[in-house]
């Protein structure tokens, strides 16, 4: 699926979308600022995360909850890549292996199937070379959201 731009960064000023998303919008002092990028063929968004340990749960490993939404927020930005504007209407992650801090990780998702109004995406996040945590989620087109 082509993306509606060929930037690789996305384009995180349009006006007409609300900009201060907890994951993505990099000027949220509170927010995690994770910078979504296409990647190098189009079909998806990928981003690298620094496992701060500020965001752990247990000792030394990424909370959950964290980790979800960094996938929620990955698969976003891909609808919006695409050219979809949508909301979040179903959201699975499996945690594989724990994801530690003080290293980096990379987050990556797709578009995997399309029946309007219902989109299904799927994300992963792999560190040191290995896959830790998947994600599939269900997106719903939502037109309004661009605005008129
Ligand atoms: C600054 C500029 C930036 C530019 C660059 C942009 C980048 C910026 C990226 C930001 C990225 C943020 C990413 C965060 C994304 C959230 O976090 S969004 C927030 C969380 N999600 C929500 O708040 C959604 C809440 N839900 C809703 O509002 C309503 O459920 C909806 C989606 C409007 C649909 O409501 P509805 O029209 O009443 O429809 P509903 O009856 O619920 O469902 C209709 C049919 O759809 C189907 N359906 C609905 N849900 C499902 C499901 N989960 N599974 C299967 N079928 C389903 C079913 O067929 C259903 O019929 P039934 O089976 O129920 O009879």
């Amino acid at each position: 699926m082509k993306p509606v731009n060929s930037d690789t960064e996305l384009l995180q000023t349009r006006k007409h979308i609300h900009p201060n998303c907890i994951v993505c919008n990099k000027a949220n002092p509170k927010g995690l600022n994770i910078n979504y990028v296409l990647t190098e063929d189009g079909s998806g968004v990928t981003a690298v995360f620094d496992c701060d340990e500020q965001y752990e749960g247990y000792p030394g490993i990424i909370h959950g909850g964290v980790i979800a939404s960094i996938f929620d927020g990955a698969m976003g930005n891909c609808m919006f890549a695409h050219g979809h504007s949508a909301v979040t209407v179903e959201l699975t992650t499996r945690f594989r292996h724990p994801v530690q801090t003080g290293k980096c990780a990379r987050i990556t998702a797709r578009i995997t199937r399309v029946s309007r109004p219902l989109f299904l995406l799927e994300a992963e996040l792999i560190q040191d070379c290995q896959v830790k945590a998947t994600a599939r989620a269900k997106f719903y087109e939502q037109p309004e959201l661009q605005g008129s």
